[in-house]
């Protein structure tokens, strides 16, 4: 596996592409006055970029809708359909497959949201990404290790010359070693792989909302080629060359949410939070520039993947109302999550489990205080009124 490293990715990957480059696509276009820019060449026979969806929760599907509204406008350069893959269950009595595809809602993960009719759900994963040159990766980062492996098993399941993207929030942690999803899928499907993270809470960018993202990207043809499927006027991606510093303010920004919950849940006030939000970003920064030395500060100060999302994370998501309700009750994460969020995934907990295993390998807990905090109140009783002592 590979690990922490300047490198945002595979060379060997990446000069299987070296034939598609075209000028670097690491600046957005002025969408206002200039026509979209044209697109580097697919793998096909039929000329045509065709987008796979892996994962249908409610940042799956929001993100699935952004692109099935994206390609269906470009039908010279996209396949007009995009498949999702939909792990299947019952619903009322019905497979949700079929009630993605008759009622052109998500009715189990993101109820009330019209989708678009280019945008399929599909129950088998080989399914899903036959003839797809550009897959995303979104589902909880508990099950990335499956859905590779499902790749895997039958060879020639990707096509040759596919990129990917992870929108996925998590660590990889193997004792001393750290490294992100996207090198993860780089390594082991060899495509290469950008990452997608920003402020977006999913429903609110469903529901078309005005909010930006940033995706990092190994090279400037992944940055056009990811640009055109997810910009959008209320959607408006920066594209930045630090895989690294997406990925790892996607994952970290998580543990401080959990703690922005805490105080919630303690009924501090807004300036413990704000407290907590400036030492959350100084060690998610810092954490970053240690371990990932080719990583950018500038992602955590500027772009969407850093503050933005830290700030919309600890103040409207998941994390941070399972930590409040923790903090009030009492009762376990593993018992919140599943009376909370209706078969939806909580990130940070294991998030910060996985990174004090890192740390705690590296001899370097201490360094990184909210980060251990946040961890043994959550794994080891630690009372929750200690969060705030000794930082
Ligand atoms: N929901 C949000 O607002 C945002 C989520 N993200 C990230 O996107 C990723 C996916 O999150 P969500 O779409 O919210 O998912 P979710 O938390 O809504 O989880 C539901 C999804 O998990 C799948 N699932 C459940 N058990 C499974 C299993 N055993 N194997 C495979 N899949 C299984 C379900 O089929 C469904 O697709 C996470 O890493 C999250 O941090 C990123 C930005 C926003
Ligand atoms: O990542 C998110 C927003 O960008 C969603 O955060 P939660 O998983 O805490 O809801």
């Amino acid at each position: 596996m590979s690990t922490a490293s300047t490198a945002p990715s595979s060379p060997i990957v990446h000069a299987m592409f070296d034939d598609l480059a075209i000028d670097s696509g690491f600046t957005t276009p002025d969408r206002s006055s200039s026509p979209s820019p044209a697109l580097p060449a697919s793998p096909l026979a039929s000329g045509l970029h065709k987008v796979a969806v892996i994962g249908s929760g409610s940042w799956g599907t929001a993100l699935a809708k952004i692109a099935a509204e994206n390609v269906a406008k470009r039908t010279s350069e996209f396949d007009p359909e995009v498949r999702m893959w939909v792990r299947e269950k019952q619903v009322n009595g019905k497979k949700l497959t079929e009630v993605i595809n008759k009622t052109h809602m998500n009715s189990r993960y993101l109820p009330d949201v019209e989708l678009p009719e280019n945008l399929v759900a599909v129950p088998k994963l080989a399914d899903v990404v036959k003839d797809a040159t550009l897959i995303v990766f979104v589902t909880p980062h508990q099950f990335l290790h499956t859905v590779i492996s499902d790749l895997k098993r039958v060879p020639g399941t990707i096509t040759p010359g596919a990129r990917a993207v992870t929108a996925i929030k998590g660590v990889e942690v193997v004792g001393t070693e750290i490294s992100t999803f996207a090198s993860l899928i780089e390594s082991q499907l060899s495509t290469p792989c950008s990452a997608l993270s920003g402020a977006n809470i999913a429903l609110e960018v469903a529901l078309g909302q005005f909010c930006e993202t940033t995706i990092g990207c190994p090279s400037g043809v992944d940055a056009t080629l990811w640009h055109a499927v997810f910009d959008a006027h209320s959607f408006r991606v920066s594209t930045v060359e630090d895989v690294n510093g997406v990925s790892l303010g996607g994952a970290l920004k998580n543990i401080v949410a959990l703690a922005a919950g805490m105080v919630d849940g303690l009924r501090l006030g807004g300036n413990t939070k704000a407290a907590i939000l400036r030492i959350g970003l100084s060690e998610m920064t810092e954490f970053t520039l240690e371990f990932f030395p080719g990583a950018q500060r500038q992602t955590f100060s500027n772009e969407s993947a850093g503050i933005a999302d830290l700030i919309t994370t600890c103040y409207g998501g998941r994390n941070r109302k399972c930590a409040e309700e923790m903090v009030k009750t009492g009762h376990s994460f593993d018992v919140i999550e599943k009376r909370l969020l209706n078969g939806q995934k909580l990130q940070g907990t294991a998030t910060a489990q996985e990174v004090n295993a890192f740390l705690s390998a590296r001899d370097a807990v201490s360094k990184y205080p909210l980060f251990e905090k946040v961890y043994r109140i959550a794994f080891e009783g630690m009372p929750p009124a200690e969060l705030v002592k000794g930082l």
